[in-house]
């Protein structure tokens, strides 16, 4: 039995991994030794699922071949397309696209292969797949047709075309490109270490995902871009709205969303980047209501509790602004991280060992089986 572990694992070390790494002190993430500030706005989100994925920046040769594979890979199969119409409208989408992601392992093509370059060609695939299916089960809700994917705007571009049903103009694909890499690892956050920890009882890379989509729609996790979303639109006035509306929160002893972070201790160097995102956006749109309140907010809150903005604050924003549903931001939260997700699965089939810790027991001793008559 161990004695004094930290509530929720914090920071205990449950994994080694040369996929991501953070500095909670600094306020620093790094992919593969990449930092974030020299990688944000720099590289696809194509060539970030390399860096994430096959360890490495690509080469043009490399990115093009990998392009060609998620091309190919971007259809889904004959079970997860019967079962698009029965999960829309029963439940959230985070619920439908669980289901959807699980469903997915029934058709791929190395279901019954458990080998790593099995596992590798089942990581391309799941990149390519899940905004697809997010596309087509916002088509299915509006009934209306999927567009076809267009190669000139990658994986990022097309989801805002497929979700919008309009070509985004060229700087919107862009900052949503960034937006992807930006979410895309974060070492040991709760989705990545329940993937871990499924594919560590040798469990398959389908199995591992649809454990850790299910992590991440916690409002705690990454269903946190959602709820700021309904935050700021719950808020009616202008910002002066905004002091009065965190103080009745915190003292009614409810979290503010998308603020505080178990690893950060400072900003979180994404953040910096969604909020100069956020503002941007704000200039093109001509609409700057959120951005201005999240500024207030963030003030607010940090005056208030000395709580920093996570991922998930300015990310709202940010999606709202690229026009995309609010109940489809935790899902792109997903669609991004699946690179890390399933880089993680791979490293940890790589060099496995069952991941059981222990637990401190808090329960009664010693009690004695009495006749059921005699309870
Ligand atoms: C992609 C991501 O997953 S980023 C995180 C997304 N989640 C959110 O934004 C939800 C809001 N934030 C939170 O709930 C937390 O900050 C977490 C879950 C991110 C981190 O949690 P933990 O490290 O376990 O911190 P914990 O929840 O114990 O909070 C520590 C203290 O700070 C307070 N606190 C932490 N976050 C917040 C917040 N957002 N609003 C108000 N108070 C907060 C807690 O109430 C607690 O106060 P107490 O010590 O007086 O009880
Ligand atoms: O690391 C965490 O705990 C949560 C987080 O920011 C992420 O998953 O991006």
């Amino acid at each position: 039995m161990a004695e004094n572990s930290p509530r929720g694992l914090a920071d205990v070390v449950a994994a080694s991994t040369s996929i991501s790494d953070i500095d909670g002190r600094e306020g620093r993430l790094s992919y593969r030794g990449y930092d974030i500030h020299d990688i944000a706005g720099r590289i696809s989100f194509e060539e970030c699922v390399h860096l994430l994925q096959r360890g490495t920046l690509p080469t043009q040769a490399q990115l093009d071949g990998l392009t060609g594979e998620l091309a190919d890979g971007r259809r889904y199969g004959a079970v997860a397309t019967s079962l698009l119409p029965a999960v829309v409208n029963s439940g959230t989408p985070m619920e439908a696209l669980r289901t959807l992601v699980s469903a997915l392992a029934i058709d791929d093509p190395d279901a019954a292969d458990a080998s790593i370059e099995a596992d590798r060609r089942k990581a391309t695939r799941l990149v390519a797949q899940l905004p697809v299916l997010v596309a087509g089960y916002e088509a299915q809700r509006s009934g209306r047709e999927v567009p076809d994917a267009d190669p000139e705007l990658g994986i990022a571009g097309t989801f805002l075309l497929q979700i919008t049903g309009e070509r985004p103009a060229p700087r919107a694909a862009e900052i949503f490109d960034e937006c992807l890499v930006l979410h895309a690892d974060h070492t040991m956050n709760a989705s990545t270490f329940t993937a871990r920890v499924v594919a560590a009882t040798l469990s398959d890379m389908h199995s591992a995902i649809t454990g850790a989509m299910g992590a991440l729609r916690g409002p705690l996790h990454g269903g946190a871009n959602e709820a700021v979303m309904k935050t700021l639109s719950s808020i009616d006035g202008d910002v002066s709205e905004v002091d009065p509306f965190v103080r009745a929160e915190l003292d009614a002893g409810r979290k503010i969303m998308g603020f505080g972070h178990r690893v950060y201790k400072t900003e979180d160097p994404r953040a910096t980047h969604l909020r100069r995102m956020s503002e941007e956006l704000a200039e093109l749109t001509g609409n700057r209501r959120y951005y201005e309140l999240s500024r207030r907010m963030e003030q607010v809150v940090l005056d208030s509790k000395g709580l920093y903005p996570n991922v998930d604050f300015f990310a709202a924003s940010v999606y709202h602004a690229l026009g995309i549903p609010t109940d489809l931001f935790t899902p792109v939260f997903a669609i991004s991280r699946m690179s890390g997700w399933t880089a993680h699965v791979i490293e940890q089939h790589e060099d496995n060992r069952l991941i059981r810790p222990d637990s401190d027991y808090t329960g009664p001793h010693d009690q004695r089986w009495v006749e059921i008559s005699q309870r």
